[in-house]
């Protein structure tokens, strides 16, 4: 009797077995002659051919990781939510630290261990360094021109090169320091004169407001004062950049039904491919005029990311197309802003909601920077309870709670698991970050946990990868982690904080790819230090 194959390591023999078996079936079938009526010919026919067809073309068996059981097509999709932060870790706890799902007909594994993620990116990272496929990618990075969704290929290891170089190197880092500075200030400026005679102040789009100067400087700096008020017209309505980089973090939580069924993606489900469409032109109008300034300019010698870019573009007229100077601008802005601005957010609510834990880090300023001078970057490193602060805050608010999708680029196996080619890989770093065998009390915002602990966030401790770890590791990690740094201590510093009467501070998540508070922040602000200190830094501040 013909055997079902038990694993694939004996594949080749039962191969053979079943060919021969089903050889043996035809030749009989052939002579006896009571079966010789042609039903029964058809129907042993049939069966062997299905038969044979299984054993030759049928997928081996693989032992995948366990996972919950989907619906035909789309698989898992339906459990995800709006939330699939949410909804994973809640599966990841049932399914263990490396759980399968399908999304339509992609299959994915989920990350939601330390151990896990250390075979991923570091012992296998080589495997795992790849991108899948995404609409995103393909729409508004123009094809894949970017870094962040670029597949891993020789286009990425160029490109990285690039912006490693030109933005993140610890030369550009200080070169930009006095813009940081600058613009940090200016933001405690606006937020102390919109809050004069007790006016609450929403924080969030304050900090939203700072991470997309920040970033405006990096890419336009030279003329940066003439671009960030700039609006576009979409529609006949105005849309400034900080709204159009909104939209982007919501279109992109979506889930993209054509990405993972794709043999729908002509209908558009939820009209998020036409959204996102728009959505670049809206980014072209914005970017065009810029890149034509730039390009008259191109002789200055302070130069920032988009001269840079252009001067590639010059140099290699046919390798550097003008798609890809804007898929890079695209990528660095909508990397670089909701992230840190989350972070800053996150971090804020929960000094307004733990008074003490804010007037421990407002101490330790008084302390280590007293209340004769400002903030300077040089002080961070003293500033230990701070630097706990932040830690806290990017454990229990990760900026990216399922990290950006990593792709096996070959078979492999991981705890005795396969993993296929293609499998797209999620990291769960909202559910390590919470999870109670690694963390005392995880829901409760205790920055001392980290007080002489050496965990840090830079990717050698594999339970609080913020910014990720390997090949794809976040390249402005630096920046990113000394910006949310800097603007908490100088605004806790200069600044009186507390919550209006009535008001509770609510920690609701909202949506999207990042994690952003759902709520404003609504603060009361007043000057804390003596007047002379913000007009040496030449802040103007209406003390009456
Ligand atoms: C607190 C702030 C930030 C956080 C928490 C953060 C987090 C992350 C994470 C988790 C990833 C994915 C890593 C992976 O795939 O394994 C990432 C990738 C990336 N980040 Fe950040 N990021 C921050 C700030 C920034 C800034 C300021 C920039 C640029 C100005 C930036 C640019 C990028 C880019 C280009 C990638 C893609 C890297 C690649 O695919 O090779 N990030 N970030």
């Amino acid at each position: 009797m013909l055997q079902r194959p038990t694993s694939y390591e004996t594949e080749g023999v039962i191969k053979s077995e079943a060919a021969s078996t089903m050889a043996s079936w035809l030749a009989q079938i052939q002579k006896s002659s009571d079966l010789g009526s042609d039903v029964w010919t058809l129907l042993a026919l049939v069966v062997g051919v299905a038969l044979l067809h299984k054993v030759f073309f049928g997928r081996k068996k693989l032992r995948l990781p366990p996972g919950p059981r989907g619906w035909p097509v789309l698989g898992n999709l339906p459990i995800l939510g709006t939330m699939p932060h949410l909804s994973i870790t809640e599966l990841s706890k049932k399914y263990g630290p490396l759980m399968s799902i399908r999304l339509g007909s992609a299959s994915a594994v989920v990350i939601s261990s330390p151990e896990m993620a250390k075979v991923f990116f570091r012992t296998q990272d080589h495997i795992f360094a790849n991108r899948p496929f995404t609409i995103n990618g393909q729409v508004f990075m123009y094809n894949f021109q970017d870094v962040s969704f670029s597949p891993y290929n020789e286009h990425w290891r160029f490109l990285r090169k690039v912006i490693d170089m030109e933005i993140f190197s610890n030369k550009r880092l200080r070169h930009l320091k006095d813009f940081r500075g600058e613009e940090i200030l200016a933001s405690i400026e606006r937020m102390l004169e919109e809050g004069r005679g007790g006016n609450p102040v929403d924080m969030k789009k304050s900090m939203a407001q700072l991470s997309v100067e920040h970033i405006c400087r990096i890419c336009f700096n030279n003329n940066y004062s003439q671009w960030k008020s700039k609006s576009c017209h979409s529609n006949g309505v105005p849309k400034t950049l900080a709204s159009m980089l909104d939209e982007w973090i919501a279109i992109s939580g979506a889930f993209f039904v054509g990405e993972y069924i794709p043999y729908l993606r002509k209908l558009d489900l939820g009209g998020f491919e036409a959204q996102l469409l728009r959505l670049r032109s809206d980014f072209e109008q914005f970017l065009n005029p810029i890149i034509e300034e730039h390009r008259k300019n191109e002789g200055r010698s302070d130069k920032d990311f988009l001269d840079v870019l252009l001067s590639l573009q010059r140099e290699n007229q046919d390798g550097f197309p003008n798609d890809r100077v804007k898929a890079l601008i695209n990528n660095v802005l909508i990397a670089g802003t909701q992230t840190t601005s989350d972070q800053t957010t996150w971090a804020l609510t929960e000094l307004m909601r733990h008074p003490d834990i804010k007037q421990k880090v407002v101490d330790e300023l008084d302390l280590v920077v007293g209340r004769e001078r400002l903030v300077e970057e040089s002080d961070i490193g003293n500033l230990v309870y701070l630097k706990a602060v932040v830690k806290e805050t990017l454990r229990m608010y990760p900026s990216v709670p399922l990290g950006v999708p990593h792709e096996a680029m070959e078979d492999t196996q991981v705890a005795g698991h396969d993993i296929p080619k293609k499998t797209r890989v999620l990291f769960n770093a909202y559910g390590i970050g919470r999870d109670p065998k690694l963390w005392e009390d995880p829901t409760t915002f205790n920055p001392e946990r980290f007080i002489n602990s050496p965990i840090d966030v830079k990717g050698h401790h594999f339970e609080l990868l913020s910014f990720g770890a390997g090949r794809r590791q976040c390249p402005g990690m630096d920046m990113g982690l000394l910006l949310v740094q800097v603007t908490v201590a100088q605004i806790l510093h200069t600044c009186h904080l507390s919550v209006p009467a009535g008001v509770v501070v609510d920690v609701e998540e909202g949506i999207g790819i990042t994690l952003p508070k759902a709520n404003p922040l609504m603060v009361l602000i007043s000057p804390r230090l003596e007047p002379q200190f913000y007009i040496q830094k030449g802040i103007k501040v209406n003390f009456s």
